[in-house]
């Protein structure tokens, strides 16, 4: 990589790189998360978390919206979950903490991640990145109090562009909605996260979540060929 002009973050650009595939992380046992360090050093970690609340309500009479889940776009311009890598001397959890106040304004007097909240961790051997991922349920009316807080937190406009809600159902189409959501282009692995958050809260069953995979497959095989078809024309 190179310093086109524009700055350069040194140390901290290569664990961004964005082309990731779903194969360069590996879910981590808990056993394997001990043994990692004295494996593969040094290691650099990032944490990140899903904060959601339970509503089932119809949009427009015909939708059924499950709940509601956090994401954000990020500087980099693609989505993830608040978060980030953790400072030298911080454990996972502290680092979570840290950055859910720094990013979306977390008051960690009310809300904050607690060692259980993790709910998995990866490992990018390559990039010597190991991503920990946790969830904190919210109430409906806490979570939409929480989005608005966004605006004011020391990060937006730095690292953080616009809260933004994951639309939790799919139209009649069988793609717009949740399916066309997934087509985005995620930072590290937050889609798998996003997809795990989903079914490990019960937000979606087995069964929905398949129909919705396919659907995000066939979507963006789609996508694809209209890129080729315009790049050929
Ligand atoms: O939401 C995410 N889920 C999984 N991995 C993510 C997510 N967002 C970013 N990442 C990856 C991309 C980077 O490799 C690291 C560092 O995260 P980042 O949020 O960019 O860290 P800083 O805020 O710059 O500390 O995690």
């Amino acid at each position: 990589m190179t310093d086109i002009g524009w700055g350069w973050l040194a140390d901290m650009e290569g664990f961004g790189t964005l082309g990731d595939k779903v194969d360069d992380f590996k879910l981590l046992s808990s056993e394997e998360l001990v043994s990692l360090n004295a494996t593969l050093s040094p290691l650099k970690h990032a944490s990140h978390g899903m904060i959601f609340a339970r509503r089932s309500k119809l949009l427009w009479d015909l939708y059924d919206m499950k709940g509601m889940v956090m994401m954000q776009l990020r500087f980099d311009g693609v989505l993830g979950f608040p978060g980030g890598l953790v400072d030298d001397g911080e454990t996972p959890l502290q680092g979570v903490n840290r950055e859910m106040h720094e990013e979306i304004g977390l008051d960690l007097s009310k809300y904050s991640f607690t060692d259980g909240d993790r709910i998995a961790s990866y490992v990018h051997e390559g990039k010597k990145l190991v991503l920990h991922f946790y969830m904190m349920e919210v109430s409906p009316e806490d979570f939409v109090l929480l989005e608005q807080r966004t605006l004011s937190a020391e990060e937006y406009g730095i690292e953080t562009y616009g809260v933004v809600r994951v639309p939790l159902f799919t139209m009649g189409d069988g793609v717009r909605g949740f399916p066309a959501f997934l087509a985005n282009q995620f930072a590290g692995n937050a889609r798998d996260e996003l997809i795990r958050g989903l079914l490990c809260s019960k937000l979606f069953t087995q069964q929905e979540m398949s129909v919705a995979l396919k659907a995000y497959l066939s979507h963006s095989e789609k996508l694809k060929v209209e890129t080729v078809t315009s790049k050929a024309n």
